[in-house]
């Protein structure tokens, strides 16, 4: 069993454990998060703060780490705080889910139950592809982003670092969303959408 460390305890660290659980081949030595101002050890695994992460990812250079944290702004902050070397990285990948043999998948990116990323698709690193996604051909989703649930993501679309594409959003194939911008539940993208700005609806206005 590889040891991993999960950091954060919120409700998506929940489906992270499961999903750690459902590949096989970890065991969970630490939980971390800020909630907690001392180290305790319950049934064999610690919890304590983020702050002393990398006193247990050293003690076993086998040790795995995972940043199970939905919100795409503190997730990048936490990588670059603890600033490990990226392989130090799980990637989770739900055994329901199908990927390509050609898709390229980044560390620390958790791919959820029952998603499909099809050819050639492109996922950076620290990204989620939550439940049942569509992630067709050619993709290029950057780092950080976040996929919601039952998002359809068609042929040729880029999706920039940082970007949330909200739960149900459909994207037509070709669009380009910029970098930390956010796309509506439900919305669907017909244009091409700048960095950091909100859509919403069908087909997508600008918000601001
Ligand atoms: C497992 C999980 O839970 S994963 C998490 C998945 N999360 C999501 O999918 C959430 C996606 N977030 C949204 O859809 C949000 O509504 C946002 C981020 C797009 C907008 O949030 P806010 O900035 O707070 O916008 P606010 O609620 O003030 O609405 C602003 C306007 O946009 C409209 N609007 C907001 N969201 C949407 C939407 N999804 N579709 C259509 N219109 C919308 C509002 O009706 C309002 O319109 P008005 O100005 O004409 O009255």
């Amino acid at each position: 069993m590889n040891p991993i460390v999960v950091v954060g305890e919120g409700g998506h660290s929940k489906v992270i454990q499961d999903i750690i659980f459902a590949v096989g081949g970890y065991q969970i030595i630490a939980i971390l998060d800020d909630k907690y101002k001392d180290v305790y050890n319950r049934d064999g695994v610690l919890y304590g703060p983020i702050s002393v992460v990398l006193s247990i990812i050293n003690r076993d250079r086998n040790t795995k780490l995972i940043i199970a944290i939905g919100n795409n702004q503190v997730r990048a902050e936490i990588v670059k705080r603890i600033g490990v070397d990226n392989k130090k990285f799980a990637t989770l990948i739900h055994p329901s889910a199908i990927i390509s043999p050609s898709a390229r998948i980044g560390e620390g990116t958790v791919i959820m139950p029952n998603c499909v990323v099809n050819a050639n698709a492109e996922i950076g690193k620290h990204v989620i592809i939550n439940t049942g996604a569509i992630v067709e051909h050619d993709n290029r989703i950057g780092d950080y982003a976040h996929i919601s649930p039952n998002a359809t993501l068609t042929g040729n679309v880029a999706v920039g670092e940082g970007t949330h594409i909200g739960a149900s959003a459909t994207i037509i194939p070709g669009i380009k969303v910029g970098k930390w911008s956010v796309i509506g539940a439900g919305s669907t993208v017909i244009r091409d959408i700048p960095d950091f700005k909100k859509a919403v609806g069908c087909p997508t206005r600008l918000l601001d």
